[in-house]
């Protein structure tokens, strides 16, 4: 059995004192520890405050993007070391808003995976098609392709920690979703493409998220889904309420 993880992503919402608040009413509300993982990927800016301020609940801190490097001239990024140091557990890598704005790359995102792992952080890898991939029937060759990449040079062990979340670009953010049915396929599909590069009892461990338009009105289906073990959510991890509705969903699944 693998444990559901509902991760928030913050993305650039929120100011310091909002982040801290939110912390403080959910972490004595998180439902038990051993049923569901309960990650917040907060703004790099809030992550020693929150990180602090989680300490001793179950709700842990991730980080939504960070360099491959552990130091150097790179003005305005942050590093894996400096993440280890902060004691993040998490950190995402590959959203398609990193892809799209920020020149996240296949490469990079790969390197990135690889420092994670050095840096003792479990990386979630996020991939989807646009679209375009969609209409043209690319949708699984995309997908695919992308979890090769990122996974390359990982061992079997390192594959089985990883945790991949499919978000469907033209999902994100626009209250559409993919039917819980589309999202499993490409998930199975995903599955596959694991088993493929490291192995079926890789396969089976590694965690696949479902990400776009989650909201505690349709998580419970998505969840039922046998290849779908947790949600990358935006929009509705903003709230305390919202949050610990869709964990709630995850302790249950
Ligand atoms: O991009 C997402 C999570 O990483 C999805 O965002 P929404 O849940 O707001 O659609």
């Amino acid at each position: 059995m693998r444990k559901p993880i509902i991760a928030g992503n913050w993305k650039m919402y929120k100011t310091l004192s909002q982040a801290v608040e939110f912390v403080q009413e959910v972490k004595t509300s998180i439902p038990e520890s051993t049923k569901v993982d309960a990650v917040i990927c907060a703004p790099a800016l809030f992550l020693p405050s929150l990180v602090k301020e989680a300490e001793g609940s179950a709700l842990e801190i991730g980080a939504q993007t960070m360099h491959f490097e552990n130091e150097g001239a790179f003005t305005g990024e942050i590093s894996p070391a400096q993440l280890e140091d902060l004691k993040v557990n998490y950190v995402i890598l590959g959203h398609s808003e990193r892809r799209e704005y920020n020149n996240e790359t296949d490469e990079s995102v790969n390197k990135k995976v690889h420092a994670a792992f050095e840096h003792g952080m479990t990386p979630i890898i996020c991939v989807g098609e646009t679209l375009d991939d969609r209409e043209k029937s690319h949708t699984m060759v995309k997908v695919s392709s992308q979890v090769g990449a990122a996974l390359k040079g990982l061992t079997k062990d390192q594959v089985a920690k990883t945790v991949i979340a499919y978000e469907p670009i033209w999902a994100i953010g626009t209250g559409k979703t993919a039917t819980s049915e589309d999202a499993n396929t490409v998930c199975e599909g995903i599955r596959k493409t694991v088993a493929d590069i490291a192995g079926e009892e890789a396969a089976e461990a590694v965690r696949i998220q479902y990400g776009g338009s989650v909201k505690p009105a349709n998580i419970k289906e998505l969840l039922s889904m046998e290849h779908i073990d947790g949600a990358l959510v935006g929009g509705a991890s903003l709230e305390p309420d919202s949050y610990l509705q869709l964990l709630e969903a995850g302790a249950n699944a």
